[in-house]
Formats: C-alpha cells, sequence, structure tokens
C-alpha cells in the first residue's frame, strides 16, 4: 500500500561533528531511499535542516553566531548551497525536488494555510519531492517555528501524512538524556503522549553543537502530528535505508502511534498553528463547562484576561493554576473583554454600548489541548 511520508533531517545527521562539513553519504543514501519510496508510489516530502550549518562551515565560522542578523545571513548563505547538493543527487536519479521555505506567519492567516495545502498538493501530484525548511533569512521571532521539529510536524498536518520521520543522532527516544545517562533505556513504543509523564523520561537540553530544539521539540512535534492522526517515529539518521524497514513493520527507533480520533484540520490549525496572543482565566464552571460539556465560553466564566488581543486572534484558556487546557479564537478584543469579563451575556450591549456575540468563544471555535 502507498502512503503520505515526511521525513524530517537534522543538522545533526546532515553534517559530520568533528569538521561540520556534510555528511556527504548519509545524504546519498537519504536521496536514494527518498527516490525508491517515491518510485514505488508512496508521496515524499523532505523536512530538511542544515542551512546554518552549511552557511558555517561555507564562511568558516567555528562559533554558533547570536546575533540574529548574522544568523539570518548565515542561513541564507547556507540554504542555496544545501539545495544545489540535493539538486544534484536527486538528479542523478532524476527525480525533481522543490523547494519551499516557509515561516508560521505564512500559515497564520487561513488563507495562507489553505493555499499552502494547494501547492503541496499539486507538487506531490506532479511525482515531486518538496523539500521544506524555515525561511530563516526573513523570519521573524514572533512568526517563527523556531525548530524544524515542529515545521515538519506542522508539514505533516497540512499534507495530512500517514508518517512522519524525525532522523536525529539517537537511535531513539530514551529513558533519559544518553548523552549524560549511560543507564538511559530505549523507549520502542508510546500510545499515547501522556505515558511519557507515567514513564518518568527524562528529556534532557542537550544537543548536537549546531541542532535547535533537541529532544523536547521532538517530542512536541510528535504530540502535534499524533493528534494529526500522523504514526510518528524518532531513529537514527545515519542509516536512512532503515525508512523501508520501519514502513516494512521492523520496530526500530521509538513509534508514536497517531490518535485514534484525530482533530480536523481547522481545529489542528487554531490549537498548532496560530499564535496566542493573550490567555484567559476561567472559573471552575467555565472550565467544567468547556471540558465536559463541550460548550461555548461565556463572559460570566472569565476571571481574569491577559494580553492584548482583537477579535479572530487566538487565546489561551487556562484555569487557575496557569494551566492551559483549551485554545479559541475570540469575539471580542482585549479591551472590550476586560470590561465584559464577569458579566452575564445580556448586559454585554449595555456595557459597550452595542449588540457583540453573545459568546466569547464559540464552541467550533473551541479546541481542548
Ligand atoms: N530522553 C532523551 N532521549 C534521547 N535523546 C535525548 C533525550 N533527552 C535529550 N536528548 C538529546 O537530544 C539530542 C537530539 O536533538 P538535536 O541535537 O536537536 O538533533 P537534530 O539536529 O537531529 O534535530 C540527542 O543528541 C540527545 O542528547
Ligand atoms: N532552519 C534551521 C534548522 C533549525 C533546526 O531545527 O535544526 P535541527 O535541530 O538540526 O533540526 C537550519 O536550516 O539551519
Amino acid at each position: 500500500m502507498t502512503c503520505t511520508i515526511v521525513v524530517k533531517i537534522g543538522t545533526s545527521s546532515l553534517t559530520q561533528s568533528e569538521t561540520g562539513n556534510l555528511a556527504l553519504s548519509t545524504l546519498a543514501t537519504l536521496v536514494e531511499t527518498l527516490t525508491d519510496l517515491r518510485r514505488n508510489g508512496n508521496r515524499v516530502v523532505l523536512v530538511s535542516s542544515g542551512a546554518m550549518g552549511v552557511g558555517r562551515d561555507r564562511l568558516g565560522l567555528t562559533e554558533r553566531p547570536r546575533a540574529i542578523a548574522l544568523k539570518q545571513a548565515v542561513a541564507a548563505v547556507g540554504q542555496g548551497r544545501l539545495i544545489r547538493v540535493y539538486d544534484d543527487l536527486f538528479t542523478t536519479l532524476k527525480q525533481p525536488i522543490a523547494q519551499v521555505l516557509l515561516t508560521r506567519g505564512d500559515l497564520v492567516q487561513r488563507s495562507g494555510y489553505v493555499n499552502a495545502y494547494n501547492t503541496f498538493q499539486q507538487l506531490l501530484k506532479l511525482g515531486v519531492i518538496p523539500i521544506v525548511n524555515e525561511n530563516d533569512t526573513v523570519a521573524v521571532d514572533e512568526l517563527r517555528f523556531g525548530d524544524n521539529d515542529t515545521l515538519s510536524a506542522l508539514v505533516a498536518s497540512l499534507v495530512e501524512a500517514d508518517w512522519l520521520f524525525m532522523l536525529t543522532d539517537v537511535e531513539s527516544l530514551y529513558s533519559a538524556d544518553p548523552r549524560s545517562n549511560p543507564h538511559a533505556k530505549p523507549i520502542h513504543l508510546v500510545t499515547n503522549i501522556q505515558q511519557l509523564q507515567e514513564f518518568q523520561v527524562e528529556v534532557g537540553s542537550s544537543r548536537s553543537s549546531w541542532g535547535t530544539g533537541g529532544m523536547i521539540t521532538k517530542i512536541e512535534a510528535a504530540r502535534i502530528a499524533t493528534s494529526s492522526g500522523v504514526r510518528t517515529v524518532i531513529t537514527d539518521g545515519k542509516h536512512p535505508t532503515n525508512l523501508k524497514k520501519i514502513l516494512s513493520g521492523d520496530a526500530i527507533g521509538t513509534q508514536f502511534e497517531p490518535q485514534s480520533r484525530p482533530v480536523n484540520s481547522r481545529r489542528h490549525w487554531i490549537a498548532n498553528v496560530l499564535v496566542p496572543m493573550g490567555k484567559l482565566y476561567l472559573d471552575p464552571g467555565a472550565i467544567k463547562a468547556i471540558k465536559e460539556g463541550g460548550k461555548s465560553l461565556l463572559a460570566a466564566g472569565i476571571i481574569r484576561v491577559e494580553g492584548e488581543f482583537n477579535p479572530n486572534d487566538s487565546v489561551q484558556l487556562c484555569d487557575n493554576e496557569s494551566q492551559e487546557f483549551a485554545r479559541g479564537l475570540v469575539n471580542y478584543s482585549s479591551s472590550e473583554m476586560q470590561k465584559i469579563k464577569g458579566c452575564h451575556s445580556e448586559q454585554i450591549p449595555e456595557i459597550l454600548g452595542y449588540y457583540g456575540a453573545e459568546t466569547v468563544i464559540h464552541r467550533d471555535n473551541l479546541v481542548i489541548v
């Protein structure tokens, strides 16, 4: 059976740790593997990091740049080189590719999200392998994905993938960071992300010298992807041929099972793509009505409003321990919300001087997270 596969490869697998040069044999094997998968009728997307790593190698920088403008310049140098190498390798096998550079800002407008969806569909229909990276050179802080693990999960949801593979420098997720804990044990199967708490998995903050997110962002990416119904695997990037073995059923790496009832595309967009602009703290009655009753949020249930936002912006809904439990699109601005919080819906026209929506967040625009 053919399927849609997203493969993310991190800087740690693409470059040699000692020299920072491209790991050519890994890249060549990856390109051969993806081309084979494509020829067997699968739809394949590659999310490739490496712009910064290749850029710094080309410029002979020995330290990780800190200033944003320098990082953006280094990525601009590296991205062109990286895609050139991919194009040369894929062209040898007569496999067409496309470069897709995205920022979160491109997806936060629903129309932009749908447009990106259509472009990916068209590329896949043409038999092209899109090679995706964050558009590091122009991305501004508030509208960055920040790391390619998150980007790969959002791309996997966008293209309605069956599989997301995150290739990295460890064979799997371990019970603790294997760099600092030699007794850490590999974890093979995660049926539900909450299990990681039960297993008391320790996620260290260490990462490869040019990597960005470490294991934390991979787990968050697995949460996003599995909630959209995408089976997710964390595995070693040095052996890309393992992808075929995993697809044939071998238990290599850590596999995260997809949720049996995935959220739909619009709810996924509200929960994972939009950047929340504020927080609403709710009373226990409102929390119960939303969590257990699937109800809309009314002004009466709001205790406190934080942040500055406009109608249709996304906000986080929190309990009194500041724990987020849902996200939604608001019908009122933060200044309006400050005036109507705690009030009954019938009082809203009198307080604001005009008739607005009865609900603060309609249940169709609310997602439990
Ligand atoms: N529980 C854990 N299991 C496995 N690896 C972990 C864990 N906690 C932290 N890590 C670290 O995450 C690193 C991989 O992340 P990163 O360097 O960002 O890779 P990439 O460049 O492939 O995205 C590993 O080298 C490992 O040290
Ligand atoms: N967009 C950046 C990659 C950011 C990133 O997440 O890197 P990594 O942790 O190596 O996957 C680049 O191309 O250098």
